[in-house]
C-alpha cells in the first residue's frame, strides 16, 4: 500500500508529527512518497530515503491516500497535487484553524490507522472552475478552486462593479469590494468572513456573497451547483484580481468569467468521531455558548 505525503513548512510540531506519521505507517508496512519540497525541508529528521512526487502527474489511484500535514492553506494546496484522481485526502493540522485538516497531533496514533483500513467516511467537495473570454494564459493549468472563486478590487480604493448572470439571465450588478463565488467547502472561509450562511459539505449548493457592497440591499445568495456564473466586471482601473483559493491573478476589464462546478470532487476523509457537525462546534466555537 502506498500513501503520499505533503506539507510546506518546517517548524516546532513539524518533527513530532512527521514522526509519528512515519512510526504508524512503518508498522503497516506502508511504503510512503513524499512531495519532494517537503522532503528536502524535512530531511534532517528522516532516518531512511523515501520515494518523492513532484507534480501531480506523478500521483495516480495507486494512492490510497494523502496526508496533508500543515493548516487549511496546506489542504488548498495539497487540492492541486490531487485533481481529479480521487485519492482521499486526510489533514494533520500543524496550523492555527485547521478547520479542513481536522487531525489533531494526539490523535495520529488512532486515526492513521483507520485510514490504512479505510474505515472512514468519504466526504466528497464539489469545486469550482473559471473560464476567462479572452482566455487568460494564468489560469489554463490551475483552474479550480476547493474554497472559492473571487474577484476584487486592485490597486484603488475605488469599488468595482460586477454584473452578474445565472445561466445567461441577468441577476444584478454589485458595487463592492468584490464578489466571492463560494462552494460548500468554501462556505466557512471567505465567504463566511463577509455575512454568508454555512453550508454542509454535501448540499448542492453554491453561495454568492458580496464583499462589501454599498448596495445595503445586496445580500449572500445560495444556488443551485449546476448554475453557470458569468461576470462582467468595471471599475476605475484597467484591471481587477481574482483569487482562486489561495492563489490570485490579475485579469483586464474586457474579460468575462465563467464559473462553474467541476466535473471531478475531491475526496475528503472525514471520521465518525470528527464529523462536520463537530468541527463547527469545535472550531467556529458554536460549543462554547454555553447557555443552553
Ligand atoms: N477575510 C477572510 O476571512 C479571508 C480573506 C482572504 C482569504 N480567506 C480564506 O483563505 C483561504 C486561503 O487560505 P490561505 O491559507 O492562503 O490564507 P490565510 O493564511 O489568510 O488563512 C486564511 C484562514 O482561513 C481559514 N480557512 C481556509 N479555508 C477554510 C475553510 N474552508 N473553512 C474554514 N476556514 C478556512 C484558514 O484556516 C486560515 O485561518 C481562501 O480560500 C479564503 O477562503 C479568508
Ligand atoms: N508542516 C508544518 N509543520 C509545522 N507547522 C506548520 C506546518 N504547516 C503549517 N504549519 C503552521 O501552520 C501555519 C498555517 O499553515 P497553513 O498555511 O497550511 O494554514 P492556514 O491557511 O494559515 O490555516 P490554519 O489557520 O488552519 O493554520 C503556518 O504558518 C505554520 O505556523
Amino acid at each position: 500500500m502506498k500513501i503520499a505525503l505533503f506539507g510546506q513548512y518546517y517548524q516546532n510540531n513539524t518533527e513530532a508529527i512527521v514522526t509519528k506519521v512515519i512510526e504508524v505507517l512503518n508498522n503497516y508496512n506502508i511504503e510512503l512518497v513524499i512531495e519532494e519540497q517537503f522532503y528536502t525541508i524535512i530531511s534532517k529528521i528522516l532516518k531512511s530515503d523515501y520515494k518523492t512526487f513532484s507534480n501531480h502527474e506523478e500521483l495516480d489511484s495507486s494512492f490510497e491516500a494523502l496526508i496533508s500535514v500543515g493548516g487549511d492553506g496546506t489542504i488548498l494546496r495539497a487540492v492541486t497535487y490531487v485533481r481529479d484522481k480521487k485519492i482521499p485526502i486526510v489533514g494533520i493540522n500543524a496550523g492555527r484553524l485547521g478547520f479542513l485538516a481536522t487531525v489533531q497531533y494526539d490523535n495520529i496514533e488512532e486515526l492513521l490507522p483507520k485510514v490504512i483500513a479505510k474505515d472512514y467516511l468519504i466526504s466528497k467537495r464539489s469545486l469550482l472552475s473559471l473560464r476567462c473570454e479572452p482566455r487568460n494564459p494564468d489560469l489554463v493549468d490551475l483552474n479550480f478552486a476547493l474554497n472559492e472563486i473571487s474577484v476584487s478590487r486592485k490597486d484603488t480604493t475605488s469599488m468595482i462593479t460586477i454584473e452578474t448572470s445565472l445561466n445567461g439571465e441577468y441577476l444584478n450588478s454589485y458595487w463592492a469590494d468584490g464578489l466571492i463565488i463560494s462552494t460548500p467547502t468554501g462556505s466557512t472561509g471567505y465567504s463566511l468572513s463577509c455575512g454568508g450562511p454555512v453550508l454542509m459539505p454535501d448540499v448542492n449548493s453554491l453561495v454568492i456573497t458580496p464583499i462589501a457592497p454599498h448596495n445595503l440591499n445586496a445580500r449572500p445568495l445560495v444556488i443551485t451547483d449546476d448554475t453557470e456564473i458569468q461576470l462582467k466586471v468595471s471599475g476605475r482601473e484597467e484591471q481587477y484580481l481574482v483569487s482562486l483559493d489561495s492563489r490570485i491573478t490579475s485579469v483586464t476589464n474586457e474579460t468575462t468569467l465563467f464559473i462553474k462546478k467541476t466535473p471531478f470532487q475531491i475526496n475528503m476523509i472525514e471520521f465518525q468521531e470528527e464529523g462536520f457537525a463537530k468541527t463547527i462546534r469545535k472550531k467556529l466555537l458554536w460549543g462554547e455558548d454555553r447557555r443552553n
